[in-house]
């Protein structure tokens, strides 16, 4: 069993402390490996490290150079794509047939789109008249912001993790990542592809740890990082703005989300299953894009829910090697709690279960595993926290509604405000609907369909900022105006 080292300014690192913490498998709760715990010293290395490295080679390159080797760093990532895919799956469980399509393909592209989009991004030039006649010329400039603490989650490691780093690169910054504990495996080998690449010494580093009074906490207390982007938690997010305040860091925060998914009667029915089915078991239900609050138009709600159910019945169960399998586990056993709790209390507050409710029967070997039923509830009222918490586990609840102003009202009811997904044919009502829900994204007849260029983030208590496309580069650069007397 091999150790997961910290990579700091180049090198992979024990722990002065010596602790470790086990990396488990959440398909059999076997330990995959020992990962070091960074102390604060290891991340006064690490962002020393950083720091150095803004003003050495990296901060030196010119952009051609900077994003040609973030081409490398995307090529290496495929050239290694088995090696990604079976970290990334032993570390979560999840099948291989999604993450070779979504989590490692993505982990490459978010180095390539952003090292491209930098070049392509025009900034502004204004000419002023001055009193004396002669004028003035200004213009803006972009300049990277400095060390970037990148706080990742679990559900989505290397994806999620590059969608912060590969812009942050870009821009020119260097960075200190402190992935999940829960799946610190692909960050790591990370490393190798960014030294193979010619990423220079200290522009990537890596702590592991946890969150509180761990690593997450001593990086965001460190007073030499710049700025900080995190995705995860809302009440995670908010104590990282807490710390991001001393010092007034910039924040970048994607936060919870308990999106709704509304349903009407003029939508097609086949893409209106297929899509709500991706969006609240994807992942085992485990993306914070998700569907967990389901609106369907009266007319069509007995269909909708025998249709849902006979989906979600059709799922199969199983581990990341099972080329059949199209759901596996949580993310761990003590995430699996929380979600039983949510599927106890829906019971308790009087839900009808459409279908699942709890554990699988598995074989003996995957006994050990977080291993959940997808789950469906109707009747629930609509302030049961089964309703209005984030769960983050594959289950929703399914509510009729009667006029559209109904929808868009439960759609909106709640202080989370990420994402939403609505099924209509009616392009007047989509565009209606969609521009009333308050929320980062909208999907019309589609669910997780991303295009990098796009703003990206929520709103009300899901997050602070947006990034993707252009708003990625408004983050992580400092806009310096310049003003020339001409
Ligand atoms: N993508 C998302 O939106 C995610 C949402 N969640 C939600 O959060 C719930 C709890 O899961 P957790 O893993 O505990 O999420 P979390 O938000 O606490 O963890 C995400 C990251 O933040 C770090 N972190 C935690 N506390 C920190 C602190 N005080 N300072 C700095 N870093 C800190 C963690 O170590 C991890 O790297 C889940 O049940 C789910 O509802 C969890 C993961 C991803
Ligand atoms: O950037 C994406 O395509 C996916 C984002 C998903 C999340 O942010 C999440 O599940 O936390």
């Amino acid at each position: 069993m091999n150790d997961i080292k910290h990579y700091i300014n180049g090198q992979y690192v024990g722990s002065a402390s010596g602790k470790l913490f086990d990396n488990i498998n959440p398909a059999n709760g076997r330990v995959i490996s020992k990962v070091h715990e960074a102390g604060r010293e290891e991340v006064d290395a690490a962002v020393q490290a950083a720091k150095a490295a803004l003003r050495g080679p990296w901060g030196k390159m010119t952009l051609e150079q900077r994003t040609q080797i973030l081409h490398k760093v995307a090529d290496g990532i495929n050239a290694r794509f088995d090696e990604f895919l079976e970290a990334e799956c032993l570390d979560t469980g999840k099948p291989k047939s999604l993450a070779s399509h979504i989590d490692i393909p993505r982990g490459a592209a978010n180095f390539k789109v952003f090292a491209d989009m930098i070049k392509n991004v025009p900034t502004e030039s204004f000419e002023m008249p001055t009193p004396d006649g002669t004028g003035a010329l200004n213009y803006a400039v972009r300049r990277p912001k400095g060390v970037i603490g990148v706080i990742s989650p679990w559900n989505l490691p290397l994806l999620l993790m590059t969608w912060k780093v590969g812009p942050a690169l870009a821009c020119g910054n260097t960075v200190v990542v402190k992935p999940s504990e829960e799946t610190p495996t692909t960050t790591a080998l990370l490393g190798e592809v960014m030294k193979d690449a010619g990423v220079p010494d200290g522009v990537y580093n890596v702590v592991h740890g946890f969150g509180g009074d761990s690593a997450g906490a001593f990086l965001t207390e460190h007073p030499d990082v710049d700025g900080f982007t995190f995705t995860g938690e809302t009440g995670t997010g908010e104590v990282i703005m807490k710390a991001a305040a001393r010092g007034i860091r910039d924040i970048s925060l994607e936060l919870g989300g308990k999106n709704a998914g509304l349903v009407f009667a003029d939508c097609d029915m086949d893409k209106a299953i297929e899509g709500t089915m991706r969006s609240a078991f994807a992942n085992c239900g485990q993306v914070c894009l998700g569907t967990e609050r389901v609106y369907v138009e009266r007319a069509i709600f007995d269909e909708f829910v025998t249709r849902l159910k006979a989906a979600a019945e059709g799922l199969k169960i199983g581990p990341p090697d099972d080329s059949e399998a199209n759901m596996g586990p949580l993310v761990s056993l003590k995430h699996r709690e929380k979600v039983l709790s949510y599927y106890q209390k829906a019971v308790d507050d009087g839900a009808t279960v459409v279908t699942g409710g709890g554990v699988p029967d598995m074989p003996a070997e995957l006994a050990g595993g977080a291993w959940v039923q997808p789950t469906i509830w109707t009747g629930l009222a609509d302030d049961s926290a089964v309703v209005t918490d984030e769960i983050f586990g594959p289950c929703c609840h399914i509510r009729p509604f009667d006029t559209e102003e109904e929808a868009i009202e439960l759609a909106n009811s709640l202080p989370y405000g990420l994402a939403s997904a609505v099924w209509t044919e009616n392009v007047s009502r989509a565009h209606r609907v969609a521009g009333q829900i308050e929320a980062g994204i909208v999907w019309v007849n589609s669910w997780f369909l991303r295009d990098l260029r796009t703003p990206f983030g929520g709103s009300k208590q899901s997050g602070v900022g947006r990034e993707g496309g252009v708003h990625s580069l408004e983050f992580y650069t400092e806009m310096k105006n310049v003003c020339i007397k001409l």
